[in-house]
């Protein structure tokens, strides 16, 4: 049987009754930012609940965690609390529990229409990191950049290679993004170009929000890791692929990625995940014994990117992938982080790295999709695209489907604005 809210949760909802995504907001401009959970067209303000004295069961019983304005220190308490947070926030919301839905005062104070309150960022992110998991992605952007001879280097299969971020940067969904400037590849005896980017790509991404972290010096146990992880967001990092490709060699990802990365304002659990888990592809070879997992799991995730120029009424779509074709899992990633002994904080985001899949329309970014800005892509309108041009908005979508319900993440968005001059 479906669960049902007494709120009406229209079946193409992201945020049905089995999704309850975490999420930080301003009922209004002067208004204390508070955690919220999303159902519906709807947030339901956690302090209000927690005010009313409604989250009554041991753990979070005396707790301050829904009196922040971060879900950081919701994030510290670990899965048994996040369990019975889903539980009790699960019955309050239920078409057959009286206590919110004969309430009317109470509603009135903690259900809140979304389309009139101020979305912020879920967690205060301190450290941000990128994986590098796709193999397909793996292959084209190596084949791209050095050539097709050995375009996965041998060290991709035995450990999921990653960069540091930058947490400074990171956006919240609709927030603009300025064309970055940089130096790029001289051509011919002239010196390097700096300019604005004129190869400014997006990346279809997801990012793990971690929850209690380790010890400083205490590596996390392959068995254990996946009770760090709370949730997932959509997440696009934006990268200026000139940029990228002369400053890279030989040290990574720099002022290419630097300039921002956005994500998306509802953070959906694991728990809302679970039942769309499915294997994870098979590793060859054999990953060590301290990434080997009893049982590889993925989610069926179905994600979407559409580029919608200006003046256009609809986006195009311009690639359908899945979570489910990422090779390194989000346990591994994260044991990976930790095997030097690497400390994690609550709040910190690990990108999972561009999600391509097998295919030509599951390809996670221009730089793929275009070869380089050698194939041109045809949108709707007769519009063309090697890279992203100004005033391009950037629309990422996610979703799980249900049977009769969704359990989705709504968008990611971004527009460019053009370079400073
Ligand atoms: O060097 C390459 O082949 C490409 C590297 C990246 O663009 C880094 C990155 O952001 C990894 C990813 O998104 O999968
Ligand atoms: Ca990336
Ligand atoms: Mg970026």
């Amino acid at each position: 049987m479906t669960l049902k809210s007494f709120i009406d949760v229209h079946p193409d909802s992201h945020f049905s009754l089995q999704n309850l995504p975490y999420g930080v907001f301003k009922p209004g401009k002067e208004q204390k930012a508070r955690i919220g959970v999303a159902i519906g067209e709807y947030v339901l303000d956690l302090s209000a609940i927690a005010g009313a004295g409604l989250f009554n069961e041991p753990l979070l019983k005396d707790s301050e965690c829904f009196f922040q304005n971060s879900l950081n220190m919701f994030l510290a308490l670990g899965r048994p609390a996040w369990k019975e947070a889903r539980a009790t926030i699960q019955r309050l919301l239920s078409a057959d529990e009286p206590t919110l839905r004969d309430n009317a005062s109470l509603r009135e104070r903690s259900l809140f229409s979304m389309d009139q309150v101020e979305l912020l960022l879920p967690a205060a992110i301190g450290d941000y990191t990128d994986f590098f998991s796709s193999m397909h992605h793996a292959k084209n952007c190596g084949t791209i950049f050095r050539g097709p001879e050995n375009p996965i280097p041998v060290n991709w299969f035995h450990l999921p290679i990653a960069y540091h971020g930058r947490a400074s940067s990171i956006l919240l969904s609709g927030t603009d993004i300025i064309r970055p400037r940089g130096q790029s590849f001289p051509v011919g005896n002239s010196p390097p170009y700096f300019g604005p980017s004129l190869k400014l790509d997006f990346e279809l991404e997801m990012a793990a929000i971690v929850g209690p972290g380790n010890e400083l010096g205490k590596p996390v146990d392959i068995d254990k890791a996946e009770d760090l992880i709370f949730g997932l967001v959509l997440m696009n990092d934006w990268s200026a692929r000139d940029i990228q490709a002369w400053e890279y060699q030989p040290l990574g990802p720099f002022l290419g990625k630097s300039f921002g990365t956005t994500i998306s304002p509802w953070i959906v659990t694991l728990e809302a995940l679970e039942p769309f888990a499915c294997d994870a592809p098979k590793q060859e070879p054999h990953p060590l014994p301290y990434l080997t997992e009893k049982k590889s799991k993925n989610y069926d995730i179905a994600l979407e990117v559409q580029i919608k120029p200006t003046g256009h009424k609809e986006g195009s779509v311009v690639t359908k992938s899945n979570f489910k074709y990422l090779y390194w899992t989000l346990p591994q990633q994260l044991v990976h982080h930790t095997s030097n002994g690497c400390n994690l904080r609550p709040g910190d985001l690990l990108g999972t790295g561009t999600i391509s899949g097998p295919d030509r329309e599951s390809l996670g970014c221009l730089l793929e999709l275009t070869w380089n800005g050698q194939k041109p892509l045809s949108l709707q309108n007769g519009a063309v695209r090697k890279f992203l041009e100004d005033e391009d908005e950037v629309i990422i979508s996610g979703c799980c489907q249900g049977n009769g319900y969704k359990v989705g993440f709504g968008t990611c968005t971004g527009r460019i604005l053009p370079a400073l001059l």
